[in-house]
């Protein structure tokens, strides 16, 4: 069985031996005796991570911890900067102004080294009025605290050079005044880092925690297929460990599905565009029924009586046409995206939390516009059935 955690080392002897325009094959041994994975050029785009051996279907591949872990980009709300928690009742620590929700919290050495970073390197006030809002940049401040050795790896991930990041920086500039331009610097290159690299963390359906991102040195290196052949999970101590969901041959490589598994193709590669910045081009977005599934079908209303659904001609082509199965009318791309819009808004009306009831009448009109292979049902059914498996009385495994 592969050890579960990835050592540091490992990765660094690959820091040494590896540079994307000069790559030495590195290979990571999950014990001695038995080589698992390997770093090589991928043709799907600069390095990715290979089996050099064959990998059974359900076992363990590799696991790793990750290097930092902070809130997800897009991250609103009161909560604590230790463990997470969202809660209103967190509060400010008086020196740094960081917030934490206990005194248990406030003292653990993770609170105690953010707080002496802060009171040692920022020209920060400690004066809690200040209302100084750090939680937007917490993950770069935990980059910042790595020590030099750790920081050393960085170099060899690759960076979003876009040009184009329109989250964080924003927020960077309430910091100016009291954050040294060289850590600026250095937070510039983290958002490009981990805007290629990190990994959303997987919530518990039924903890309190706000919505997180790891950065991973080894899943880093994992590139994405919409048809991976694993799956990950992540531990609670955020560890994220990736198993085979196939077999898996010598020399084939390892991928992840870095978008929502269910989500149909148009959802998948807009979703990949803007995050990753790449087109994706794999069979299943090649494929307009996705394999017969028939997940981004909407209903034919061209006709009274079509009972055909219409799908994108060339599923790859964001401007393509999109053809009834029945009648083969044509519908332009815009008017499918003001169908989308329609759908979008009513899918947002609908509240899962109130009681399971399901809008029957949101529902209805769902149906008019889309058959129940659509993502929007399947997402639904998967929802709910995730929520009744937590319910009281109901849970899978209290009975
Ligand atoms: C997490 S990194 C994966 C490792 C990366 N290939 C490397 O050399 O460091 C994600 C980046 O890899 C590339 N990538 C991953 N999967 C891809 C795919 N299926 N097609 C094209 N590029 C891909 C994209 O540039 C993406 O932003």
């Amino acid at each position: 069985m592969p050890s579960s955690a990835v050592p540091l080392y490992r990765i660094r002897e690959m820091a040494q031996s590896t540079n994307e325009e000069n790559l030495i094959p590195y290979q990571y041994y999950t014990s001695e005796a038995e080589c698992n994975i390997e770093i090589k050029k991928s043709k799907l785009g600069g390095r990715g991570l290979f089996a050099c051996r064959p990998i059974k279907q359900g076992s363990l591949i590799f696991a790793n911890k990750p290097l930092v872990v902070g809130p997800r980009a897009d991250c609103t709300g009161v909560f604590c900067s230790v463990c997470y928690i969202s809660s209103d009742s967190c509060y400010p620590c008086e020196k740094c102004q960081i917030n934490i929700c206990s005194e248990e919290c406030k003292f653990s050495p993770d609170h105690v080294k953010l707080c002496n970073f802060v009171i040692d390197n920022w020209k920060i006030k400690s004066n809690p009025q200040n209302n100084l809002d750090i939680s937007n940049i917490l993950i770069y401040l935990h980059f910042l605290i790595l020590s030099e050795n750790k920081k050393s790896i960085l170099k060899i991930y690759q960076k979003d050079k876009t040009k184009n990041i329109q989250n964080q920086i924003k927020s960077l500039e309430n910091f100016k005044n009291i954050i040294p331009p060289d850590q600026i610097t250095f937070i510039h290159m983290i958002e490009e880092l981990l805007k290629v690299n990190s990994f959303r963390i997987a919530n518990s359906v039924d903890n309190k925690k706000i919505p997180l991102r790891g950065f991973y040195p080894l899943s880093a290196f994992l590139n994405h297929c919409c048809v991976p052949n694993t799956r990950n999970i992540f531990r609670t101590d955020y560890e994220m460990a990736v198993y085979a969901t196939k077999d898996i041959a010598a020399g084939e490589e390892i991928l992840t599905c870095y978008t929502g598994l269910l989500w149909c193709t148009p959802a998948r590669r807009v979703q990949l565009y803007k995050t990753k910045r790449f087109w994706c081009t794999c069979s299943r977005c090649q494929d307009n029924t996705e394999r017969g599934t028939n997940l981004s079908a909407v209903k034919c209303l061209l006709r009274k009586d079509c009972v055909g659904v219409l799908l994108p001609i060339q599923p790859t082509n964001p401007t393509t046409d999109w053809k009834c199965d029945m009648c083969h009318a044509n519908v332009s791309s815009e008017q499918i995206s003001t169908i989308h819009s329609v759908l979008g808004s009513l899918v947002g009306t609908i509240d899962l939390d109130d009681q399971f009831r399901l809008e029957s009448l949101v529902l209805e009109r769902l149906a008019k516009f889309v058959p129940y292979s659509n993502q929007i049902f399947v997402d639904l059914r998967f929802r709910l059935a995730v929520k009744l498996g937590f319910a009281d009385g109901l849970k899978l495994n209290g009975i």
